[in-house]
């Protein structure tokens, strides 16, 4: 079944979920001279579920990054309200240590450590002893394929093996809200695909909250129980809920509306 399939002109104000793990409230985010000020963000309202999966996806340009980069606590809105678990993630940076986990586009390991290192260093800033650190970096190395792997450093593992263990990374720490920018996007397709059906079933067996920023139309639906589109400024075009009673037919016409939505 597909829940609401909402045009941006067709939008009501959201109801406010008492349990929002992300929530915009009429978010602006401007650059640039303020007397004429470049306009990134356009009085975005969203709110995203505990559990909930979603792609943001968009455009070169619509914003995605700035809206995420506000998410992660990178930086503030110009106006309006972004709250996580009901804290200021730019003001409250230390709060969420341990609570966030984030996976770039680029794996960012650090050359000189193994990967089981690697995966340890997200432990490092949290309060756990040196057994549990690397118990749990080689439980989710497993996880996630690299069992013979451990101390293998980064220049001999694959791409795609090296964003695997960027993913077990994140996992490790424990973290309820994982934010991901584009992270396969630099991937063949194979690989990439592969990686993001792996990492959605990841993410509902531990039930975590995570936000997916993509411009694959193909990766949003491999990803997300919710696509966001986003138009350029930043604002929602159509939010859109996939479920197991989703049908062919149904992802269909969905696919050719975001697709036309995307070409205009
Ligand atoms: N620090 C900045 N100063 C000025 N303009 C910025 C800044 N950051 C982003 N912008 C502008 O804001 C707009 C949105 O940028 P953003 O990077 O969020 O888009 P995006 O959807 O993530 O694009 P992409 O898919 O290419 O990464 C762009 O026009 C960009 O040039």
């Amino acid at each position: 079944m597909i829940a609401p399939v909402k045009k941006a002109d067709a939008m009501t104000a959201p109801e406010i979920a008492e349990e929002a793990e992300i929530r915009f409230e009429n978010v602006s985010k401007h650059f640039g001279n303020p007397a004429a000020p470049f306009v990134a963000v356009d009085e975005l309202d969203l709110e995203i579920d505990k559990g909930q999966m979603v792609a943001l996806l968009g455009k070169t340009g619509c914003g995605k990054s700035t809206m995420f980069n506000m998410i992660a606590g990178l930086s503030a809105p110009t106006s309006g309200r972004v709250t996580l678990m009901g804290h200021d993630p730019f003001k409250e940076f230390d709060w969420f240590r341990g609570k966030i986990a984030i996976v770039f586009q680029n794996d960012r390991l650090l050359p000189w450590r193994t990967a089981v290192k690697n995966v340890e260093l997200g432990l490092e800033m949290l309060e756990t002893t040196k057994e549990e650190r690397r118990e749990r970096a080689i439980y989710w190395l497993h996880k996630l394929g690299l069992a013979g792997h451990e101390d293998d450093y980064p220049h001999a593992l694959s791409g795609g093996m090296r964003q695997r263990v960027s993913i077990a990374r994140a996992f490790a720490t424990n973290a309820e809200l994982l934010l991901c920018d584009e992270p396969f996007s630099a991937l063949d397709e194979i690989t990439s695909k592969r990686l993001r059906m792996e990492f959605a079933r990841l993410v509902r067996e531990n039930g975590k909250t995570a936000v997916f920023i993509t411009h694959s139309i193909n990766e949003a639906f491999d990803i997300g129980d919710r696509i966001v589109v986003l138009k350029r400024p930043a604002q929602i075009a159509h939010d859109i809920r996939l479920d197991a009673a989703t049908s062919d037919e149904e992802k269909e016409a969905i696919r050719r509306m975001i697709h036309d939505s995307l070409s205009q």
